[in-house]
């Protein structure tokens, strides 16, 4: 990706943010777990399962945005197609949230009780 795709892309990003309230949850959420992990200092392992929890739910909601716009596009009006799409694009955002959410706990709970 040269400088200019470089640049696009983190529009892209800014647009999803601005198009979806989803995103910016999740924008909001990742820099909780960011911030948490580092008052409860993480290991690199821990790290490193966290940051792509994080990017896979991230990546997820990027594109169900970008499914949603093409749909919305293709389909005037609402059809069963067009509500399968979104719902199936919505599906894989749950998907990786929940999976995120199980390894949040798995990685934070014993710290946070261990923290009190
Ligand atoms: N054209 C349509 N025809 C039929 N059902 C639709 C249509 N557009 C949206 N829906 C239904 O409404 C739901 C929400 O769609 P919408 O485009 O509003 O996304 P959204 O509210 O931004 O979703 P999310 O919160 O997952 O980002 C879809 O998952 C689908 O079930």
């Amino acid at each position: 990706m040269n400088k200019i795709g470089f640049r696009h892309a983190i529009r892209g990003i800014f647009k999803a943010i601005q198009f979806e309230r989803n995103m910016k949850i999740h924008m909001v959420a990742m820099l909780i777990v960011l911030f948490t992990g580092l008052i409860l200092t993480l290991n690199a392992i821990e790290w490193v399962f966290i940051l792509i929890a994080i990017a896979i739910v991230l990546i997820a909601e990027l594109l169900n945005t970008s499914i949603e716009k093409i749909t919305d596009q293709i389909f005037t009006g609402r059809h069963e197609h067009a509500r399968n799409i979104k719902d199936i694009s919505a599906g894989a955002v749950l998907v990786a949230a929940i999976f995120a959410a199980m390894i949040g706990i798995i990685i934070f709970l014993p710290k946070i009780i261990n923290f009190f």
